[in-house]
């Protein structure tokens, strides 16, 4: 949890993109305005998907320096990977609780290895589990599709969850994935959240600088109508 002013921030995935172009997709992203980038993992056990891991992730950072770098851990041991992914270069590591036993020591880890601490839930876990955590995170992550794969439907009604986060922490930051494009946005920012991440609209979009920015303004325009009252 942190004490600054919301500020509302878009991180696109990649996970739809032609990742034999995985350099080129990210920076043309962060040219278009992305906050910062949202690296889907998959181990293809926690999820019945792959992707990619650190060694990926690593080679990504040699060739971009500055953007903070998001890493969605859909994996059943997250703790094994906290120091290949500090090493490759990695800012925000956020895992499942759910398959995690001692969820308060891989956060204390991943702290001591120089990363801010992302907790995420499933659709079908409650609030409630991923609030014990709130106090030594940085941020929670609500999805908002069963984790696995890009372009599913956005599921409104976990729209309860983030909006029972906000009422009750008011600083804390909130990301929504899945199925988050300028159609759900409205949905996602009056609820509360302030960190969203959109893959196949913002990807598949015919202008993504305007995408971004719409997706921007409709959170920011959310927070702002939220400090005022
Ligand atoms: O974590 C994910 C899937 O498990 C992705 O981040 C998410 O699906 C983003 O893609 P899209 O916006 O196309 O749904
Ligand atoms: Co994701």
């Amino acid at each position: 949890m942190t004490s600054r002013n919301l500020r509302a921030l878009i991180g696109p995935s990649i996970l739809n993109s032609d990742l034999s172009k995985l350099y080129e997709e990210s920076q043309k992203l962060l040219d278009n305005g992305a906050d910062y980038l949202h690296l889907d993992v998959m181990d293809g056990h926690f999820v019945p998907n792959l992707t990619f891991g650190h060694p990926i992730v690593k080679c990504l950072r040699s060739k971009i320096n500055n953007a903070f770098f998001e890493t969605h851990m859909m994996v059943s041991n997250p703790e094994q990977w906290i120091v290949p992914m500090a090493d490759a270069g990695v800012n925000q590591y956020t895992f499942h609780i759910e398959p995690v036993t001692n969820v308060e020591e891989v956060c204390r880890k991943i702290k001591e290895n120089g990363m801010k601490v992302g907790v995420a839930i499933k659709p079908g876990t409650p609030v409630a589990e991923v609030e014990k955590y709130v106090n030594i995170s940085d941020m929670v992550l609500i999805m908002t599709v069963e984790p696995g794969f890009g372009g599913q439907k956005f599921m409104e009604d976990q729209m309860a969850k983030v909006q029972y986060l906000r009422d009750n922490y008011p600083l804390l930051d909130i990301e929504v994935d899945g199925g988050v494009g300028p159609a759900t946005i409205d949905c996602c920012a009056k609820a509360g959240a302030n960190m969203i991440v959109s893959g196949t609209a913002v990807i598949g979009a015919q202008d993504q600088s305007a995408t971004i920015k719409l997706l921007r303004n409709s959170v920011q325009e959310a927070i702002n109508k939220n400090q005022q009252n």
